[in-house]
């Protein structure tokens, strides 16, 4: 196991001089050799399986790992593990949870740059970028942590002195199933406001990318939850489904894809049990003529690019007022095509892989089809083979930038979930709001303006549960996210999730003596 090296110091030195366990993470050598199961504080290889999946390494195309997905019997014991260290949690008070969940983000921070690198090599997002995902992860903590210490009910009066209160209680053991694109910043947002209100938690990351969670299940022991609190399971849909049906799990919070949302609503539905859904989106990012320019540019490029355009909230239906369309259009075109693509672990890179080959391929299909729709191509769209040989191999292409689209053309309807933004033109805001609500996603909008208000008034009707308003992508964890329509519902992040991982019991108190009518 890496273990704390200081790293905030180590990222300012070359590779070379790292200590040797871990500049063994480099493009092209990492490999992971330990289980990648976590059930009672520790690492483990499942008890029985329902088959085998192989992780790659984006930027090369190499199988960096081999694991058995879990079946019903690990699902079961993790789910029991799980359920006895509730017993203990559950009883800690908010302060003393809060002290252990604020260690946790203490060491999330000192192993930021470990952290980072093994989400660069598993996703193949830049490494400057993965680290801005990790600060996430331990703010989120830390937030969390926070809120524990001041959970608390109401006190209610009642006649005759009487009085009620109310308690917010844990739900018990809580499932988190992941999607590929964040992987340790989505394990962090589900387990952290769920553990600060008492839960306990198995999760199941994306079989894409089954390494990072595991340093997360080590720095929660490492911090001091009890045993069995944290338990990690790996498997795609079958395991999932296991995790979803079983009867002793009381919520399920998924990240992934409608299709698969569905589902787990299905599921839970039998079971009567809560679900969070964070779902896919086709987000409006509406530019009006008067805006920053230069603001603009940056925040288009930050709504369409970042992790390889693999963002659900990603701002992709990028509608600009006619007066500056050629303007916005060239400017975008010319920093797009100066974005470097290329290993993901260099620090200027700012575009690394795709996730998997069918991935890049059916991104590739979404930009053959825009142009056999209409659409024109001002730039990338096609594969890219860097320089060095060791990448050959990856899933590059190079971002892309559409105009000449149409609101019926596939490329503007569906989430493509690659770097693909689409241009469209409108006239007026009234116009341009009843076409960026036209879409069954609405999860993420954002409008460009210097009219204060008519940013206001524009955000109010746009049916979207994020907004941003001159800005794109960014996500402080004080603010509640989800979606609206079929982007899911629930919230993760800000206050309010606490609602989501917590359930209210009333207690009625009677002074006087009871009044019977029999
Ligand atoms: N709203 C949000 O916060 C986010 C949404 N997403 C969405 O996720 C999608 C991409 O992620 P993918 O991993 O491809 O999604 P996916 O839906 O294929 O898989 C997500 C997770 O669900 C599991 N799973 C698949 N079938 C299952 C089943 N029948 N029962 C239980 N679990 C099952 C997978 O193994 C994986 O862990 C995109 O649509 C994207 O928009 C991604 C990140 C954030």
């Amino acid at each position: 196991m890496l273990l704390g090296y200081g790293l905030a110091a180590l990222a300012r030195l070359p590779r070379s001089l790292w200590p040797a366990s871990l500049a063994a993470m480099s493009t092209g050598t990492f490999v992971v050799s330990q289980p990648l199961n976590y059930r009672g504080g520790a690492r483990v290889d499942p008890a029985d399986s329902s088959g085998t999946e192989k992780a790659f390494e984006p930027a090369t195309g190499r199988v960096i790992a081999t694991f058995t997905c879990s079946g019903e019997k690990e699902v079961n014991l993790a789910v029991q593990d799980a359920k006895a260290a509730f017993k203990i949690w559950s009883q800690k008070s908010g302060m003393e949870r809060c002290r252990i969940l604020l260690e946790a983000a203490r060491i999330i921070r000192e192993r930021k740059d470990e952290i980072a690198t093994m989400e660069t090599i598993n996703n193949g997002k830049s490494i400057f970028e993965a680290r801005w995902d990790i600060d996430t992860s331990w703010q989120c903590l830390e937030y969390y942590a926070g809120l524990a210490g001041s959970m608390a009910g109401e006190y209610i009066q009642l006649p005759g002195g009487s009085f009620g209160y109310t308690r917010r209680e844990p739900l018990g053991v809580c499932v988190g199933i992941g999607a590929w694109n964040y992987p340790f910043q989505i394990a962090c947002w589900k387990s952290a406001p769920a553990l600060a209100c008492g839960n306990a938690m198995v999760f199941k990351p994306s079989p894409f990318t089954p390494a990072s969670v595991l340093l997360l299940a080590e720095i929660y022991t490492e911090a001091g939850v009890p045993p069995g609190l944290f338990n990690v399971v790996q498997g795609g849909a079958a395991t999932g489904q296991l995790l979803c049906q079983h009867p002793d799990v009381a919520k399920v919070s998924f990240t992934g894809s409608v299709p698969t949302g569905m589902k787990i609503m299905e599921m839970a539905a039998k079971g009567i049990k809560p679900v969070t859904l964070e779902l896919g989106g086709k987000s409006p990012l509406i530019i009006f003529s008067d805006c920053d320019l230069e603001n603009v540019v940056k925040g288009a490029m930050m709504a369409n690019f970042l992790t390889q355009g693999e963002v659900c909230c990603n701002g992709t239906r990028v509608f600009v007022q006619r007066e500056i369309l050629d303007e916005f259009t060239r400017e975008v075109v010319k920093r797009t095509q100066k974005i470097k693509i290329g290993d993901p672990l260099l620090e200027d890179t700012r575009m690394g892989p795709l996730i998997n080959r069918p991935h890049l391929e059916r991104v590739l299909g979404f930009v053959k089809l825009a142009k056999e729709q209409g659409a024109k191509v001002l730039c990338g769209g096609d594969i890219h083979v860097p320089e060095d040989p060791k990448l050959k191999d990856g899933y590059y292409m190079r971002p892309c930038v559409l105009t000449n689209c149409r609101d019926d053309m596939t490329c503007v309807k569906e989430e493509i979930f690659g770097p693909v933004m689409s241009i469209l033109p409108f006239d007026t805001e009234a116009e341009v709001l009843e076409r960026a609500n036209d879409t069954s996603f609405g999860l993420a909008a954002g409008v460009f303006t210097r009219d204060i208000q008519r940013a206001h008034r524009v955000v109010a009707k746009l049916q979207a549960g994020m907004c941003f308003i001159n800005n794109y992508n960014v996500s402080p964890v004080e603010l509640p996210f989800g979606g609206y329509k079929k982007s899911g519902f629930g919230r993760e992040n800000g206050r309010v999730a606490i609602e989501y991982y917590s359930q209210l019991k009333t207690v009625c108190v009677e002074m006087g003596d009871v009044e019977s009518v029999f």
